[in-house]
Formats: structure tokens, sequence, C-alpha cells
């Protein structure tokens, strides 16, 4: 008897990458179904003789109302832990690709756990392989305690406090981030600081734990830079060419261990617009809209005072294929 398979594409965020699946796939376990095929050791990979990196960071399961106006886009985030993001910055953007190259509408609208979420690809790239350019709106950045949120013995927002070692100021972007600026985000151990953060008292749903540090004067954001996909340097280039032909200097470098992840990301949207929204608030920058390099490439951050925040960068389909349905 042959064993079911459903079809997948894969697709990265300045190297935050994703497997795609229709909503509509017979997928009887979403959640084996991630952490089988999102291993890093054993999951999805280009081909049998692929020597690039295998699973990904999470599964984008997708469907898409084209008869809408905008077309909406409902997405649903599963991670390898088995848990569902609110939301997802750069999965967003690939979602906004898969959508825009299915149905041809360059403006959609995402429909996601923590609401809707205009998404237009500004770019499309010039063939299927190439980086596109998407902007993404990502609601309003929240202190909030109950928004964050924290736990109820805390009635203001946290604000350069001390949790387990580290100095954070947490905000909620669609999901919770803890974010601690330090003088050089490359010189911190993120493997070992973050996870009592993470998993601190204070934060009941769990936090993701963002590093964010000054930029040099006219950083341009390549020098630590790895490679986006993990195939070939090609990639972090394709980033660079993707995201908005953007000249301004680096504002922030920013590292992200994920919740549900369990691990340091290549890069993370709603990390990148904590980034903003907490320099920000600390008073950092009066800039309204920062160019932010994770490792897996630059992004474009807005955030207005009294307006949702903006997110700009790269999608790229890498390729496509079929995956064991029930790997339980
Ligand atoms: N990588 C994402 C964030 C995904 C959600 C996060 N791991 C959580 O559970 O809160 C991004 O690009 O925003």
């Amino acid at each position: 008897m042959s064993v079911p398979r459903v079809p997948f594409e894969k697709y990265h965020g300045t190297g935050n990458d994703f497997l795609v699946v229709r909503a509509d796939a017979d997928v009887p376990d979403r959640a084996a179904f991630a952490a089988a095929h999102c291993d890093r050791e054993t999951g999805v990979r280009a081909g049998e003789r692929s020597e690039g990196r295998r699973g990904a960071d999470g599964v984008l399961f997708l469907s898409l109302d084209a008869e809408a106006t905008p077309p909406r886009v409902p997405m649903t985030l599963v991670q390898p832990d088995g848990s569902i993001a609110e939301m997802c910055g750069n999965g967003a953007r690939c979602a906004a690709l898969w959508a825009t190259r299915d149905c041809g509408a360059r403006r959609v609208v995402l429909d996601t756990p923590a609401g809707d979420r205009r998404a237009t690809v500004t770019d499309p790239g010039a063939g299927a392989a190439d980086p596109a350019t998407v902007e993404v709106e990502m609601g309003r950045p929240s202190f909030d305690p109950e928004r964050v949120p924290l736990s109820e013995a805390v009635g203001e927002p946290l604000v350069e406090e001390n949790v387990e070692g580290l100095t954070v100021t947490a905000v909620n972007t669609g999901v919770p981030h803890a974010v601690a600026f330090v003088d050089d985000v490359n010189a911190v151990d993120l493997d070992a600081v973050a996870p009592p953060v993470r998993h601190a008292d204070v934060f009941p749903e769990g936090a993701n734990v963002t590093l964010a540090s000054v930029a040099d004067d006219g950083d341009d954001g390549d020098d630590e830079r790895t490679d986006a996909a993990g195939a070939s340097g090609a990639d972090a280039a394709d980033a660079d060419a993707a995201d908005g032909a953007d000249d301004a200097p680096v504002a922030f470098r920013q590292r992200t261990y994920e919740r549900g992840v369990e691990g340091e990301t290549r890069a993370c949207g709603t990390g990148a617009v904590a980034v903003v929204a907490v320099a920000r608030r600390l008073g950092l920058t009066d800039g309204a809209s920062l160019r932010v390099s994770p490792p897996g490439g630059d992004l474009r951050v807005t955030v207005p005072a009294g307006g949702p925040a903006t997110l700009t960068g790269p999608a790229t389909r890498e390729f496509a294929g079929e995956l064991e349905a029930d790997p339980r």
C-alpha cells in the first residue's frame, strides 16, 4: 500500500524558512507533520543529493480566497514543537508571495490569529526562483502587560527590567518578544542566555528573546552575514537585492531565539519590528523607518507614532515536492 503524500513548497524570508502546505491537504496531525519535516537533522531537503540545509522553522498552512477583494489568505503557522504562532513576519511575506503567484494579485490580506494583516508584493522578482520584495502591515506594537502578555502580578509595562540576568523590554508585535539591547549581539551566547528568559514566570505564554545592538555608522550589514538559505552565497546577495534597494546604513543588528523553534533562527520579522519599537520607546532613535540586520539578510522596519508598523524584505521560493502526510 502506498504511503499518502501531500505537495509542499519551500520558501524563506531572510533565511527564516517554511514549508508551505495547502490548508485543505489531508494532514491528520499537523504538529507531528511539522515536528518530522522541520527537523534540522532528518527533515525535508531539496533532493537526495542536496547539500542544502535540511528542515525548516515551521509549516505554513495556507488557503486562498481569490474571489475576495483584495484576496484573503488564511495563514496558520505550525512550529516544530507543534505550537501555533499568532503571527510571523517573515512567514507573512512568504505567504503573500505564494498567494500572488497563485492568483496574480499583488495586494492580499493575510488572515492570522493576531488579526488581518495587509501585504503588498512591491517587486515580484524576475523569475520563480528570484527573491520578491514584500511589505507587510504588522499592527501596532504593544507594551500593555495584558497584550504582551505578562503575568498578572505585573501591572505595568516591563521596560529595561532584569529577567534572568538579561535587561529586557517586553513588547507584543503579533507575538511576545523580550528585547535586550547589548553592546554586540555577536558577542552573546544566545543559546545559553535565552532559554531562562523565554521560560521566565513573567511571560505566562513564553516569549521570543531578541537581542539588538546599535550598528556602527556606515555599517552595511554584510560583514557577519550568514548564507540565507544555507546552499550558496547567492541567496545572501539576493537578500540585498531584494531589501528594497535600501542604501541606508543598518541601524540595528538583531538576533532572535524563537519560541516554538526553541533555538536561534536566521531572521525574525516580528523581532525586527520589536527592536525598532523598543528602540523608540527607550529613546535610542527617533527614526520611524530603519534598517535592521539579522544574520539572514536585511529588513526595513517602519514604526510610526500613531499607525501600524510595516516590515519590508525579501521572500524567496526555494523548491517543491511531496511529503509523507502522516509521519507519526
Ligand atoms: N519567525 C517569526 C516569528 C514566529 C513566531 C514565534 N516563534 C512565536 O512563537 O512567537 C517572525 O518572522 O516573526
